[in-house]
């Protein structure tokens, strides 16, 4: 370990950040009554540029005026090439009350980004005297963005969680696809006896994020599966991002709340066998061994280092 320890993520559950428009005020009460940890009410891409207005107006009476329980409530704010993003910034801070818990800041560049949101939430909060600071999220989607996560990850201290954003990062490094998220029907190898072996084509920003996240302290978080009709594909999405380190994934449809829930909570069999390795190896330490064997495979100080991941996230969830 580097003599620098690495800082834990907040411990808030975040398997599931359920997104709506804030121009369709109508289905923010359902937003509150899903099983999401997380709610994205969105002023950016889900909203017309003509409803910016009124989008921002509807966002700021849902925070103040409906019950999110215990969720965490984020308000995704526009770009910074827009020109609505201060005024989400201004009024969202002005005028609603401080059941607001983060910002979610779209197609971040460089550190600069974050900065620039600081100040002026900085200068709101300061203005309005506000005491609790709001909490920045980050959507990694541009080149820019995945060319410079590290930074972008140690900008600020409001910084909590990191999402790939799967449509914008497709479009900001010219690949060609439509598909938001999952399988492309083009990204596959020819094995030797000549059959086609998919492969992921967002392994490399997902590895970059998590690797970002995890020395700065921040939830790595998988974005968008847009197709909400494929349950099989979202799930297996799901599952190769909790695999390489993510915490949750985000539902544009209510249908895949459910099933990211699902993927993002520990089985019971994985929190068995993880308590039956710590256990194994408290045996084994009692005989001074540093190894032992669990089920026929090796097990050292390292496999209580990745059972206490699986343990601690399943306690967490389990509040
Ligand atoms: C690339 C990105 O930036 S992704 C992030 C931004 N995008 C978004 O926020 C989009 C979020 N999703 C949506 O707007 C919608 O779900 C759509 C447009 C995809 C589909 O909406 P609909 O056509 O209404 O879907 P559908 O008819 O299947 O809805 C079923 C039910 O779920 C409700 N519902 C739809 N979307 C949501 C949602 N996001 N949250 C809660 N409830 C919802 C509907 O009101 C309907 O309720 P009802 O059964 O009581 O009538
Ligand atoms: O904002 C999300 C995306 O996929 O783009
Ligand atoms: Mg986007």
């Amino acid at each position: 370990m580097s003599f620098k320890v690495q800082p834990q993520a907040p411990a808030v559950p975040n398997r599931c950040q359920l997104f709506g428009p804030g121009s369709r005020p109508a289905i923010f009460e359902k937003m509150a009554a899903s099983a999401a940890d997380v709610i994205n009410l969105d002023l950016e891409d889900s909203v017309s540029p003509s409803d910016k207005d009124g989008a921002r107006k509807n966002v700021i009476e849902a925070v103040n005026d409906i019950d999110w329980g215990n969720k965490t409530l984020s308000v995704r704010i526009n770009g910074l090439d827009t020109p609505y993003w201060y005024r989400d910034v201004v009024d969202v801070l002005e005028q609603a009350g401080d059941r607001i818990d983060r910002f979610m800041i779209p197609k971040v560049g460089n550190a600069g980004d974050i900065y620039a949101v600081d100040a002026l939430a900085s200068a709101v909060e300061m203005a309005k005297g506000r005491t609790k600071r709001v909490g920045f999220e980050v959507i990694i989607e541009t080149a820019a963005g995945l060319a410079h996560v590290e930074e972008i990850a140690a900008a600020s201290p409001r910084m909590q969680a990191m999402s790939l954003g799967a449509a914008d990062y497709a479009a900001s490094m010219g690949m060609q696809t439509t598909g938001i998220g999952g399988t492309q029907e083009n990204y596959y190898m020819v094995t030797p006896d000549r059959a086609q072996h998919w492969g992921d084509p967002w392994h490399a920003p997902i590895v970059a994020i998590v690797a970002a996240c995890r020395t700065h302290g921040l939830l790595p978080v998988d974005g968008p599966f847009g197709d909400f009709s494929d349950d099989e594909g979202f799930t297996a999405q799901a599952k190769r991002s909790a695999t390489l380190g993510m915490v949750g994934k985000w539902a544009i449809h209510p249908k895949q709340v459910a099933l990211a829930n699902e993927v993002f909570t520990p089985s019971d069999a994985q929190v068995t066998e993880a308590r039956e390795i710590l256990a194994a190896m408290e045996e084994a330490e009692k005989s001074g061994q540093g190894a032992a064997v669990y089920k026929g495979r090796l097990v050292d100080l390292a496999s209580i280092r990745q059972a206490e991941v699986i343990v601690k996230q399943a306690e967490m969830i389990a509040g």
